[in-house]
């Protein structure tokens, strides 16, 4: 079902007392909120997951991985598997943010091997794409976001939509205090539904949530988040300070 949901990408920020510290404030600004129908996301590094859910526990907070490694186990030093999660009750992983991409080389394929492996393990993918600005400026982001969609989704089947959640990123707005406007983030955001609708059907495309990630700020979420297509955001630095974030969640 389309939900909304604003969720918290913390990067590789906060040690342990931090992210405790910031849960505890985030349960306190959103304690009151009514929260119908909208979901609260905050993803923490690895080593402090476990401290984050038991912080998160009894609370309208749930905790999400940041990445996971494709295979089962393995020799595959650093990595963290889907069984590891789930040891850990970790339900939902984000795929494929351009983070990944670029600078861990995450190709279209290896993302399509991780969204079998999430998905197979009963585990939700926040599945992020979006182009980066020498694309937008050569009138390439469709075409490039099309793909990136194709590459990484298109051989699953329609049902295994109950478990993702989409995030358009464009790379040049993420951490530069360059927001898409409104308007071209509902553009894309409609392109994108209406690419899941010919390929899995209207029912798949209606029901998918879509978030819409790059400085989103307490400022201007309101007006992003009022775009039809637009169900939420994925935050990264706004949703590091409990004031902040707690105001996201409230714009929406
Ligand atoms: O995952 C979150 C995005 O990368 C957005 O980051 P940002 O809000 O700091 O631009």
């Amino acid at each position: 079902m389309r939900q909304k949901i604003v969720a918290g990408n913390w990067k590789m920020n906060n040690d342990k007392a931090e992210t405790k510290a910031l849960i505890k404030g985030i349960k306190k600004a959103i304690k009151k909120l009514s929260l119908k129908n909208t979901r609260v996301i905050i993803s923490p590094s690895y080593v402090n997951l476990s401290a984050a859910i038991k912080k998160a526990d009894n609370s309208k907070i749930e905790v999400a991985a940041q990445n996971m490694h494709q295979a089962k186990n393995g020799a595959y030093t650093g990595e963290i598997s889907a069984d590891m999660l789930k040891s850990i009750n970790i339900e939902t992983v984000i795929i494929g943010h351009s983070e990944r991409r670029e600078y861990f080389n995450e190709t279209d394929a290896i993302l399509a091997e991780k969204m079998d492996a999430v998905l197979s393990n009963g585990l939700e993918a926040i599945f992020c794409f979006g182009e980066k600005l020498e694309e937008r400026k050569s009138e390439n982001h469709f075409a490039v976001v099309e793909s990136q969609l194709k590459n990484a989704l298109f051989h699953l089947e329609a049902a295994n939509f109950k478990n993702i959640v989409l995030a358009y990123e464009p790379v040049w707005a993420i951490g530069t205090g360059e927001t898409a406007s409104p308007e071209q983030a509902q553009e894309m955001h409609a392109f994108v539904r209406e690419t899941i609708s010919k390929k899995f059907g209207k029912e798949v495309a209606d029901n998918v949530s879509i978030l819409y990630g790059g400085s989103v700020k307490p400022a201007n979420a309101e007006e992003i988040f009022s775009k039809p297509d637009v169900d939420g955001g994925l935050i990264g630095g706004a949703s590091l300070k409990a004031e902040d974030f707690a105001a996201i969640i409230k714009a929406i």
